[in-house]
């Protein structure tokens, strides 16, 4: 039925297309962004981010030992994690992404394809050279083989960026969908890694059909279980 009365009904909003999610959720990445440039850019916006990176570290210590363990555990093929080359007002996940290296790790970085899947790259700190994407808004990413568009799947962790993260699970990313995509056939643990005032109440952010919720969220006050705490 459609609503004609003007009356401020939510539906009445909904089929005008004003509160659509996807608006909601651009008028909201907008803003996120917004706060993320006055908070990290420039020397004192840097220096705040490089303080993080170590806090960021500290409270990844149990995933750190997670995966050591499941190193130790695994006797086959490596024990693979998905992380992000951080854009430069992005939380900076690098020093963990270099301690899980080290706990024995094989580190992936998604890649542009120019379609709408991700690729993924195996790190190598000594050898793996970072170029600028020729996608844009990639910021930039590994040279060297890929894997293939369906390497989460064999994944034990996804480090995955976004913009925030809302105590139900939801997660808001730049809106390219690829997370999404690269998330839907794979069953592994997702920890979301943001700054931490872009941890929202639940319900704070729209979700659709489509978006994968996380289990935990990552910043540098601490690592959270968020929704029921198992991504659904
Ligand atoms: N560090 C890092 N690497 C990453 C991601 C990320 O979020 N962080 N990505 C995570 O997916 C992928 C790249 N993400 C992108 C997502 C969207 C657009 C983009 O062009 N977005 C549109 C629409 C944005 C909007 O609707 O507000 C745009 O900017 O015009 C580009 C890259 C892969 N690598
Ligand atoms: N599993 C999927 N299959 C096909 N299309 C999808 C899928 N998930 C998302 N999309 C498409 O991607 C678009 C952007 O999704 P959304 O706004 O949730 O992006 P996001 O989660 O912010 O971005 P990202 O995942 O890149 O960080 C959606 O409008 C939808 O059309």
């Amino acid at each position: 039925m459609v609503d004609d009365s003007g009356t401020g009904d939510p539906a009445h909003g909904a089929e005008s297309g004003e509160d659509a999610p996807q608006e909601v959720k651009r008028r909201l990445r907008r803003a996120l962004r917004g706060a993320r440039r006055a908070r990290y850019a420039g020397d004192a916006g840097a220096r705040r981010r490089e303080e993080e990176a170590s806090r960021i570290l500290a409270a990844a210590s149990g995933i750190v030992a997670d995966v050591a363990e499941e190193v130790a555990r695994a006797d086959r093929d490596p024990v693979l994690v998905a992380c992000f080359r951080p854009l430069p007002t992005e939380a900076d996940v690098m020093p963990l992404a270099r301690a899980l290296a080290e706990a024995g790790a094989g580190i992936l970085f998604p890649v542009a394809t120019g379609g709408e899947e991700l690729d993924w790259v195996l790190w190598d700190e000594d050898e793996t050279a970072f170029a600028p994407s020729p996608a844009d808004g990639f910021g930039a990413e590994p040279t060297g083989d890929r894997l293939g568009a369906g390497a989460l799947a064999t994944t034990h962790l996804v480090l995955a960026p976004a913009l925030a993260v809302d105590r139900s699970g939801t997660r808001l990313g730049h809106g390219g969908g690829y997370y999404d995509r690269a998330l839907a056939p794979a069953r592994v643990r997702v920890v979301a890694v943001v700054h931490p005032t872009e941890v929202l109440a639940a319900g704070a952010l729209p979700r659709e059909g489509f978006d994968r919720p996380v289990a935990e969220v990552l910043t540098a006050e601490g690592l959270e279980r968020v929704g029921d705490g198992t991504g659904a």
